[in-house]
């Protein structure tokens, strides 16, 4: 008796958890629609007023930043021949208009898609200077240099910044003197210089502080993954420079940040845009990892030879310290040029390494969680996954890296259950710590959704097309269900008689014991299986981990969870997903293409990015040109100095026009003959998968703009 009220007890506990998630994204969708719902009612009162016949002549407030404003033709001018940039991406253009009218705005939108030139355009459509807050000074000096390059007269103060240049800025500040467009600081200028804040309000009572930008604003958030202190007193530029819009820009999508922020920074009338999470170039895999660490590695080299032949850089995260060190090395001497990062290694040592792959002069970065907001590189093709991330929060900005130039790239993860009590045991004091694990952990195992949905059902965002950029939608697996329900009986009754002798098993000794005392049974599964089967359950419920702590290590244990009754009772049947092959592409299902291939011409103009970019000093290869604009001038081959500017604007084409036209004359001349856009096989090594296509197709989404 006791026992069944015990049972349903437990059932309805787990039930009403699953009934609070859902209350939670209606109650979310609540505010939403609530916060609208004043939008309008306010904008309908400022209607009515300015409506009235007394209100003739009043401009209307404007709040279609689609419309069409005065600065048109000149934002065009600038996004074209400034930045070399063609056409808006989603949002782009009505955040502008925006911060143009004024406006303190709050951009959300994903890595990549775009967010610095949101604050760089206008910057440079208004008179005065622009102040730039960012966390990091490699952030900072990738951004100056990236805006020098452009011609734009950008500066940082950090600790970095000369005399001279510090003495140059100062007057600019306080006296208008020089060109000063963009000031890059990090958030300690703000709160702890007084000397800085002085010349900044001299620069403001003139007049001439045209716009406040706070990058990376979810640092100001202890709910974002970022936290930094300083960020949280950045609330006094509001204060203190009222009539100053901000525009304060992040990544990270939780509703607890964004509320957090606009409180911090006093935005509270700030207008709000919200892109999607989705990245429609990134391809999302997932595949099993053999309990052999060299097999693992054989797999990724392969992968990265095969796919990448041509230097094209990528990520491996891995685990540990120890795993990235070692991961390196086993991919160097598998002939790939790869080093690894993470917080261990001196200051200078990691810079050293961060800027050899900046320059494109090492492929493959190996790093833990350590090599992360810094990232700038827009040209990063591949992010593989060694071993599980502890959240969808992580995975989602750690793979979110790969492709932020918008072209065509992959994210790898490689699962295997027994990475599982790794991560959980770091992670289980955290709040909702396990609960967020299980949620990738559910991610890796699913044979059959989307990853993509995973991601917008994770993120409380209405579902998209994944246009087969996934695995899972991509190819059609040969999957058959096995009724595992005894095997899972069998797993509780050991734990029962493990708890009942007060010992506890870990996930392997549980497994052996399944082994020992049924061997008929547990040679029905594999191995593999079995530690799938396990993982489900703790997942579900059945099983959960426990944790105790030596003097060196926290150790995960497999006991019975709340739901173990069901199973034993057989109210409850137990299945696993068993993969016995991939069919390969599913005719029915569309597939994108999910990398890309360079041509002939392509590889020679990268040659050529990279020789302007160590001549030139200081700059990144993608500043010269950028992989997209490699592959239009490929596809196009202008042949004059006007066509040239047509594709890259004018100022890339005063800069490095004759040299680029001279690339492509001998390039045309060369392989008369020869196919237009032959893709070329890599001198360095040999290519097992190589795939001969044109010109990369760039996929974005699909409201942008002209
Ligand atoms: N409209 C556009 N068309 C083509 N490329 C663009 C466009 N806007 C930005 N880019 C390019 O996309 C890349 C990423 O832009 P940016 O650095 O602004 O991203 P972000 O949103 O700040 O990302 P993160 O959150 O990672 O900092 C850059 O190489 C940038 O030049
Ligand atoms: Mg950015």
């Amino acid at each position: 008796m006791e026992d069944n009220v015990v049972e349903e007890l437990m059932t309805i506990e787990v039930e009403l958890e699953e009934v609070q998630d859902q209350i939670k994204i209606l109650l979310d969708r609540q505010e939403k629609l609530y916060e609208r719902q004043s939008e309008l009612k306010s904008l309908l009162d400022e209607c009515k007023t300015f409506g009235s016949p007394s209100g003739v002549g009043v401009p209307l407030p404007v709040e279609n930043w689609s419309g069409q404003f005065e600065w048109d033709s000149r934002a065009d001018e600038v996004r074209f021949n400034t930045f070399g940039i063609p056409t808006y991406r989603a949002n782009q253009r009505e955040i502008i208009n925006a911060v143009m009218s004024g406006r303190d705005v709050l951009v959300i939108m994903a890595a990549g898609g775009g967010k610095s030139l949101c604050y760089q355009l206008p910057a440079l459509l208004h008179d005065g200077v622009a102040l730039v807050v960012s966390p990091l000074l490699s952030l900072i000096q990738d951004q100056v240099m990236g805006l020098t390059a452009l011609g734009i007269p950008a500066y940082m103060l950090t600790s970095t910044t000369s005399k001279d240049n510090e003495k140059f800025v100062y007057k600019a500040l306080e006296k208008g003197e020089g060109a000063l467009k963009i000031l890059y600081v990090t958030p300690e200028k703000v709160s702890k210089s007084k000397r800085f804040m002085s010349k900044l309000e001299k620069c403001y009572n003139a007049g001439r502080l045209s716009l406040i930008s706070i990058d990376e604003a979810h640092c100001c958030s202890q709910w974002g993954h970022d936290f930094r202190p300083d960020y949280k007193n950045l609330g006094i530029l509001k204060t203190q420079f009222p009539n100053v819009p901000i525009i304060a820009l992040t990544a990270t999508a939780i509703k607890k940040v964004q509320t957090d922020l606009v409180e911090m920074l006093h935005i509270a009338k700030c207008v709000k845009f919200v892109s999607t999470v989705n990245r429609p170039n990134l391809f999302y895999m997932v595949r099993e990892k053999s309990s052999v660490g060299k097999v693992v590695i054989d797999e990724i080299a392969d992968f990265i030879q095969g796919s990448y032949p041509n230097n094209e850089s990528g990520i491996v995260y891995c685990f540990s310290r120890k795993e990235c060190e070692q991961v390196a090395h086993e991919l160097r001497q598998r002939g790939i040029s790869a080093d690894y990062y993470h917080a261990d290694m001196d200051v200078n040592a990691r810079e050293k390494v961060h800027m050899r792959w900046s320059n494109n002069k090492l492929q493959v970065i190996v790093g833990t969680v350590a090599f992360g907001m810094g990232i700038n590189k827009p040209d990063v093709r591949f992010v593989i996954h060694h071993s599980l991330s502890k959240s969808m929060e992580t995975y989602y900005q750690e793979s979110g890296r790969a492709g932020r130039d918008g072209l065509p790239s992959e994210c790898l993860l490689y699962f295997r259950p027994g990475d599982v009590p790794r991560q959980s045991s770091m992670v289980f004091y955290e709040n909702s710590g396990l609960q967020n694990l299980y949620d990738i952990v559910r991610y890796c195992q699913s044979k059959r959704e989307c990853r993509r949905s995973s991601f917008f059902r994770h993120f409380a965002e209405p579902i998209q097309d994944c246009n087969g950029m996934c695995d899972n939608c991509a190819y059609g697996r040969d999957l058959k269900e096995v009724d595992v329900t005894r095997h899972a009986k069998v797993m509780i009754s050991i734990l029962q008689e493990v708890q009942e002798s007060e010992q506890r098993a870990t996930m392997l000794q549980l497994m052996d014991k399944v082994k020992v005392k049924h061997k008929e049974l547990a040679s029905e599964l594999k191995r593999g299986e079995s530690e799938q089967l396990i993982i489900q359950l703790l997942v579900d419920r059945v099983l959960k981990e426990e944790f105790q702590h030596t003097a060196y290590t926290t150790n995960a244990y497999v006991t019975i969870g709340p739901l173990w009754k069901q199973v034993h009772t057989g109210r409850k049947t137990v299945k696993l997903e068993i993969c016995s092959g991939i069919k390969g592409n599913t005719g029915n299902k569309k597939a994108t293409k999910r990398t890309v291939s360079l041509s002939g011409l392509e590889v020679k103009l990268d040659e050529l990015r990279r020789e302007l970019s160590s001549v030139h000093g200081g700059i990144f290869p993608h500043s010269v040109l950028s992989t997209q604009q490699i592959s239009m001038l490929s596809s196009q081959k202008p042949t004059s100095n006007a066509q040239l500017e047509s594709i890259i604007g004018k100022l890339k084409t005063d800069k490095y026009g004759s040299r680029i036209l001279e690339q492509i004359q001998n390039y045309v001349g060369q392989s008369d003959g020869d196919l237009p856009n032959e893709v070329v096989q890599s001198e360095k090594r040999p290519s097992k998968r190589f795939k001969r296509q044109n010109a990369p197709v760039l996929i974005e989404s699909s409201e942008d703009e002209g």
